[in-house]
């Protein structure tokens, strides 16, 4: 984290679609320089939250600030400083390769046609082939070539991981850890690959149904919030536990608090994260 400013400010958010109720006075600061996940189950409003702050849905309550502007009037600068992956994005499908970097090009003063050929590249196509013909996963990788060839100042990533394969999201997680070392550089990400995220992320934001949201860095989450493996009768108070999950002949117990004499198991970020939200 390079300093105390913030890329985004959202306050006070309520958004509701219909009774659903999806945020009700959010409140969340992202850092400059820092990279932020928005972590839930589906469904729980990630993407949504994401197109508040591109402008595309008006919140019934609050306002989100990107670099101090209002998230729904947004000015031509700050958009240029902004590189955003939508979930379910689709490209001019009927440009080739070299057609959509060049037609991409003119929108982005910091473009670097170098970083878009790089990724691409790795795939081996001739730059005259169809967006239309390529596969859904290299359909993906043309999109994040076209993503960090505009060197922006704020990276959104709405579920990056949407079809491409281990090796290709590895290398996609390695070009982010050099996208934002040694930089200001701010990256907003959603995912449900927890695996990738454990050594980028510095601060998440887990949302739950009907809009409670824990806010942590990653490394306090992943130090305060523990996991028990108990028997299946031993019993606990209540404000101890945080959520209990059966198994055949044990329980485990999920809690932000320290249990004496009890073991705490060494479990990764995805079973802590599930233990948070629960599975189902
Ligand atoms: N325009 C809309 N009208 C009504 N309901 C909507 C609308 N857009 C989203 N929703 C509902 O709001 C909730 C949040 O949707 P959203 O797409 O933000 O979830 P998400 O957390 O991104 O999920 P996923 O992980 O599956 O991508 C869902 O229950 C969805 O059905």
């Amino acid at each position: 984290m390079k300093n105390n400013e913030f890329t985004i400010e959202i306050k006070n958010l309520s958004h509701f679609f219909g009774e659903k109720k999806i945020y009700e006075n959010l409140n969340l600061n992202i850092k400059k320089g820092s990279v932020f996940a928005f972590l839930g189950k589906n469904g729980v409003g990630k993407s949504t939250l994401i197109n508040i702050l591109m402008g595309y849905i008006k919140p019934k309550n609050g306002e989100c600030l990107i670099f101090k502007e209002s998230s729904f009037n947004l000015s031509i600068q700050a958009k240029e400083k902004i590189a955003l992956l939508h979930e379910g994005f689709t490209t001019y499908d009927f440009m080739n390769i070299k057609q959509i970097e060049q037609f991409f090009k003119p929108f982005y003063p910091k473009w670097k046609s170098k970083v878009f050929y790089d990724l691409v590249d790795l795939m081996a196509l001739n730059h005259n082939q169809k967006i239309s013909t390529l596969s859904f996963g290299q359909k993906s990788q043309v999109v994040l070539g076209l993503i960090f060839a505009q060197d922006a100042e704020l990276l959104i990533l709405d579920d990056y991981s949407m079809g491409l394969d281990a090796g290709y999201r590895r290398l996609f997680i390695d070009y982010l850890k050099d996208y934002v070392k040694n930089s200001d550089k701010t990256v907003l990400i959603t995912s449900h690959i927890m695996s990738d995220l454990v050594d980028l992320i510095d601060d998440i934001a887990i949302i739950q149904k009907g809009g409670d949201v824990y806010q942590d860095s990653m490394k306090n989450f992943i130090e305060k919030f523990r996991c028990y493996k108990v028997a299946l009768n031993e019993m606990f108070e209540e404000k101890d536990i945080h959520r209990v999950e059966i198994h055949k002949d044990y329980k485990k117990i999920y809690t932000f608090e320290k249990l004496e004499n009890l073991k705490e198991l060494n479990v990764d970020f995805e079973d802590r994260f599930l233990g948070f939200v629960g599975k189902y």
